[in-house]
């Protein structure tokens, strides 16, 4: 885990920033589109509530154990589903090439995942034995969580345990802290201002539950003196924060990866028979994100979330020159270039989702503050600094009562 691929070393460096800290500047001209750098997690959880929802993932790399087929008969809860050109679902055997764990039965695109996983976390968490102890107080850890965070999941419990299991099991437990150690952690924003809101006065009792049942977790069955720490009252409002300031989302979707080679496919001659064809699947698509949207909602990707070394030296900026993507359907990210990036210039990525990158200033500002604990200065906030401090609710309701 924690691979950085495809880089090259003078391409860009990490500089530190007096407001922002640790920043990534390029050191060459990046084309719109160009691939910037790929990198798989340190660590990283399929979202606890997505799981329950059954979408099925590869338990280590998030790639998504459905066919096409089956994704969109369980978002549509329609089984007469049939899905044409087959031949553009990389998926469609998917179910001959799962993997079990022969104790939990938890589900691997492969062996080499599986493998993996064992090696660095799963022969700790494997829950093979619903009735013992152990397992009762993980299952008990994921349902205090789940009370804490309905939908949309932000960060995970799922990422402690795993970080608890990965130091058990690794035979370097100081380079693993000190990994985790660089990630951006204080509780406060450096002017005192703002506070991670999973650590406001409303959460204060479920997360005193949480830390009080991962401490348990420790002593009976992790014996991690490293950890200690991070799950002392202070210790572990930094974790949270340190996850809440650092976690990537992660979404793979067999769905996306048909639309898209469908996008691709080899072309009839006949231009009339082209267009027939096109408008046919196009048609197709439509019709089953309409059905998608109506039965199961926007949540329709396989969510996770996990860290990422150099990701996260990423700043945001509402105008940003780069974004995230997962080109390989999995947990191995993309940093692409949404436009001409020149030299020298700061390579920044969109913290916020895409429905709130369109929000007022004033709410793009609020959410920043209270997941990211920063106040942003970017060119776009600074060129509308003359809008009034609503949020796009207030905006929206204040021009209903105009009309
Ligand atoms: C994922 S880290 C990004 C790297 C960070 N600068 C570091 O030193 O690790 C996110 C944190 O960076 C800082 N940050 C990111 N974008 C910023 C911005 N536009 N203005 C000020 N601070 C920013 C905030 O402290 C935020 O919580």
């Amino acid at each position: 885990m924690s691979t950085i691929i495809s880089i090259n070393e003078s391409d860009f460096i990490i500089a530190n920033d007096e407001i922002k800290g640790r920043q990534i500047i390029s050191k060459r001209i990046y084309q719109c589109g160009e691939l910037i750098f790929q990198e798989q997690p340190l660590v990283l959880a399929q979202f606890e509530w997505n799981k329950l929802y059954k979408y099925s993932t590869c338990e280590y790399c998030l790639y998504p154990l459905e066919s096409c087929e089956q994704n969109v008969r369980r978002l549509c809860q329609d089984s007469s589903i049939i899905i044409p050109h087959s031949e553009c679902d990389p998926n469609r055997n998917i179910d001959q090439q799962i993997v079990r764990c022969p104790k939990c039965n938890e589900m691997y695109c492969s062996t080499i995942c599986y493998q993996q996983a064992m090696n660095n976390y799963h022969l700790t968490l494997c829950q093979s034995n619903e009735n013992s102890k152990k397992d009762q107080l993980i299952r008990h850890i994921i349902d205090l969580w789940r009370n804490v965070h309905p939908p949309p999941e932000t960060t995970s419990i799922s990422l402690v345990l795993k970080l608890m299991a990965m130091l058990k099991q690794s035979n370097n437990r100081v380079l693993l802290l000190q990994e985790l150690q660089k990630f951006s952690q204080s509780v406060q924003s450096d002017n005192q201002q703002f506070y991670h809101k999973l650590l406001r006065k409303e959460f204060e009792s479920q997360v005193e539950q949480l830390r009080y049942a991962l401490e348990q977790f420790n002593e009976q069955y992790m014996e991690i003196v490293e950890f200690k720490w991070f799950l002392t009252l202070n210790g572990f409002r930094q974790l949270l924060a340190l996850l809440g300031r650092n976690q990537q989302g992660i979404g793979t979707s067999s769905l996306a990866i048909w639309v898209k080679n469908c996008e691709t496919l080899s072309i009839p001659q006949e231009a009339a028979a082209v267009a027939a064809a096109s408008s046919d699947i196009s048609q197709f698509i439509d019709a089953i994100y309409t059905k998608i949207d109506d039965v199961s909602g926007e949540f329709i990707d396989c969510e996770g979330s996990g860290l990422f070394k150099l990701q996260s030296c990423l700043n945001h900026s509402c105008d940003a020159n780069a974004e995230i993507q997962y080109q390989h359907n999995n947990s191995t990210l993309s940093v692409v270039a949404t436009r001409l990036i020149s030299n020298n210039e700061e390579i920044t990525i969109n913290y916020l989702s895409e429905c709130d990158r369109n929000r007022s200033r004033h709410s793009r500002q609020k959410l920043l503050q209270e997941n990211y604990l920063f106040l942003c200065q970017c060119n776009r906030c600074i060129s509308e600094s003359s809008e009034p401090d609503e949020t796009s609710e207030e905006e929206s309701e204040n021009d209903m009562d105009e009309d």
